[in-house]
């Protein structure tokens, strides 16, 4: 049985791998739709509010109001420069690769999954038009790609 959940959250980054509008530092509302996999017991399965108790704390401490941002672009040095610098803190929630909704979804169905869920699909939605349907198969998929490049980098 599959329960649908869907959450919001605020945050501004770039893709600085692209040379179009996308380079530009802005924000988005991100839309989160999450399909969970459950077990019916009795009269119920999971109770929604379950769900709720741990997506929307960790999403509103670790995604919400914050940017997000690859290590590897030269913004990220600059920001923890001036953290450092400053003494002025600001969220950052950190991906190995630029910050396109495929690699949010990925970092989003990982940490999602590591919080005791199973997901089925996760929908990502970063414009009115644009949704990224992330599928347990696409998880896997890109789980095994990551593994490989490791292993060849090492
Ligand atoms: N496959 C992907 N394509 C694009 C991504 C992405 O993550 N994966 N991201 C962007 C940009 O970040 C951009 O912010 C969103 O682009 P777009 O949908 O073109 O934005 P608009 O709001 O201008 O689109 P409308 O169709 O006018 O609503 C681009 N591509």
């Amino acid at each position: 049985m599959i329960i649908q959940k869907e959450y919001k959250f605020y945050a501004a980054h770039r893709n600085e791998e692209l040379y179009d509008k996308c380079r530009n530092l802005h924000g988005h509302r991100y839309g989160l739709r999450c399909f969970f996999e459950v077990k019916r017991s009795g009269a119920l399965s999971t109770l929604f509010g379950d769900f709720d108790a741990k997506i929307e704390p960790y999403l509103k401490d670790q995604y919400d109001h914050g940017m997000l941002i690859h290590t590897g672009d030269s913004l990220y040095a600059t920001l923890q420069d001036h953290m450092q610098r400053t003494g002025e803190r600001f969220k950052l929630k950190v991906l190995d690769g630029p910050t396109s909704v495929e690699n949010l979804a990925h970092k989003m169905f990982t940490e999602i999954t590591e919080m005791g869920f199973r997901l089925q699909q996760l929908e990502v939605r970063e414009t009115d038009t644009s949704v990224v349907t992330y599928t347990r198969d696409d998880w896997d998929e890109h789980n095994r790609d990551m593994a490989a490049e490791q292993a060849a980098a090492n």
